[in-house]
C-alpha cells in the first residue's frame, strides 16, 4: 500500500463528509478507509458540527473516543441517518464483500439500520464481478466444523468451482474470535456467479450468524483517486 493508495482512501472520505449534516446520527465503518472519514468528521467535531455516532467495531469506539467524537449507545438509537463504511470488494451494482477487519455483523446491522450507507474505497477495490477476495463468513463457535462442511457444499452448489474454506486465526496464530464472540470462516471462491443467489443461501444455514455479502445495501459508492473521487448512486 503506497502513498498514493493512501492518498485515494483519503480523497473518498473526503468526498464523503459532502453527505455530512448537522444533528444526524451516523455509523461510522470499520478498516483504514474508515478511519480518515472519522478524523474528518472529528476535525468538524471540533470546529462546531453536532453529530451522534454509532461504531461498528470495538476498533473504531477506541478511534472515535481517541478523537473526542460522541458516540451512543445503539440501544439508544432510534434513527441512523448515514453510514459511512469500507469494503474489500465493490462490483458495478454496488454489491460488496466486506468482513476483511472481522467486522462484517456490526456493519451490516448498522448499514442495514440506515437511512444511506455510503461506501468509500480506492480503486484497487473495484471487480466486474465478486469473490476474488476470501467471503468472509461468520459462525457461532458451537458446531464450526459442521456448518465450515455445510458453508462448503453451498458454494459448490452456487456454482463456485473448487472453494477453499479456512478458519481465519490471528497473527500469533490463534483463533480469531470477533466483537460478537464467533469465528470468521474466509471462503475462497476466485468468482462468484451469482452473488445475491449465494447471500441467501448462506443466510439459511443454521449456525451462519451473518456473511461479507452485502447486497442492495450501499446507496452510494465513492471511489476515491489521486486528485478527487468518483461517486456512483444506486437505488
Ligand atoms: O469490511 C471491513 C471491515 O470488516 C472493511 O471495510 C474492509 O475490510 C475495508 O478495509 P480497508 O478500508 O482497510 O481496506
Amino acid at each position: 500500500m503506497g502513498m498514493a493508495n493512501e492518498l485515494e482512501k483519503e480523497n473518498a472520505a473526503i468526498a464523503a463528509m459532502e453527505y455530512v449534516e448537522d444533528g444526524m446520527t451516523i455509523g461510522l465503518g470499520t478498516g483504514s478507509t474508515a478511519k480518515y472519514f472519522v478524523e474528518l468528521l472529528a476535525d468538524e467535531v471540533a470546529d462546531g458540527l453536532v453529530v451522534r455516532c454509532i461504531e461498528t467495531s470495538e476498533q473504531t469506539r477506541r478511534l472515535a473516543e481517541s478523537l473526542g467524537v460522541p458516540l451512543i449507545p445503539f440501544e439508544q438509537v432510534e434513527r441512523i441517518h448515514l453510514t459511512v463504511d469500507g469494503a474489500d470488494e465493490v462490483d458495478e451494482q454496488g454489491q460488496l464483500i466486506k468482513g476483511g477487519g472481522a467486522a462484517l455483523l456490526r456493519e451490516k446491522i448498522i448499514a442495514n439500520a440506515s437511512d444511506h450507507m455510503v461506501v468509500i474505497a480506492d480503486p484497487s477495490k473495484q471487480v466486474e464481478r465478486l469473490g476474488v477476495f476470501p467471503l468472509p463468513v461468520e459462525v457461532t463457535p458451537f458446531g464450526y466444523t459442521i456448518t465450515a462442511k455445510i458453508v462448503y457444499d453451498v458454494l459448490v452448489a452456487s456454482g463456485i468451482d473448487k472453494p477453499r474454506v479456512s478458519l481465519r486465526r490471528t497473527q500469533g496464530q490463534e483463533l480469531l474470535v470477533t466483537d460478537g464472540g464467533n469465528y470468521i470462516l474466509d471462503c475462497h471462491c476466485e468468482r462468484i456467479p451469482d452473488a445475491e443467489a449465494l447471500a441467501a443461501r448462506l443466510s439459511n444455514i443454521p449456525g451462519v450468524v451473518e456473511h461479507g455479502l452485502f447486497i442492495g445495501l450501499a446507496r452510494t459508492v465513492i471511489i476515491g483517486n489521486e486528485n478527487g473521487a468518483t461517486v456512483f448512486e444506486f437505488s
